[in-house]
């Protein structure tokens, strides 16, 4: 039997963005608080009980979390145009974790965008 864990968390960034339309607002520096879930799956370890302590993905996440939270996206390397798909991506390949990422999820309360990325593939 499989396993789904989640874990929530958020951080506050600026950004721009070039768009072919609300170009003006889009380009001007501004800044956004960014929702993310992690959510990982595997099978129970029967002596534990947990498939990962939710403790470990906690530590991971706020190794992750330092390099996004009040920061200015256009500067962070190797993340391209602060986009939601970005940011879902930028986030599955720096999370340092040895759990199976199921899919990665960011969202915007404020205005109700949100962007997911399913992997669900083992790490190495
Ligand atoms: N495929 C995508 N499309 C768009 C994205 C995206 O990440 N992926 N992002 C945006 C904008 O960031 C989004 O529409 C919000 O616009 P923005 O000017 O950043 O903020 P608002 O003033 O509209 O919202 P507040 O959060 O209330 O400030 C567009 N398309
Ligand atoms: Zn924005």
């Amino acid at each position: 039997m499989k396993y789904e864990l989640s874990q929530r968390f958020f951080f506050d960034a600026a950004h721009t963005l070039g768009r072919a339309i609300e170009t003006e607002p889009s380009k001007r520096i501004h800044g956004h608080t960014y929702q993310v879930e992690v959510s990982i799956e595997g099978v129970k370890d029967e002596s534990t009980g947990m498939v990962v302590d939710l403790g470990l993905l906690r530590r991971d996440i706020a190794i992750l979390r330092d390099a996004l939270d009040h920061r200015l996206l256009d500067e962070v390397d190797g993340l391209g145009p602060p986009t939601l798909e970005n940011l879902c991506l930028f986030i599955a390949k720096r999370l340092q974790t040895t759990a199976t990422l199921q899919s990665i999820k960011v969202w915007r309360d404020s205005i109700g965008d949100s962007c997911a990325l399913r992997l669900g593939t083992p790490r190495s």
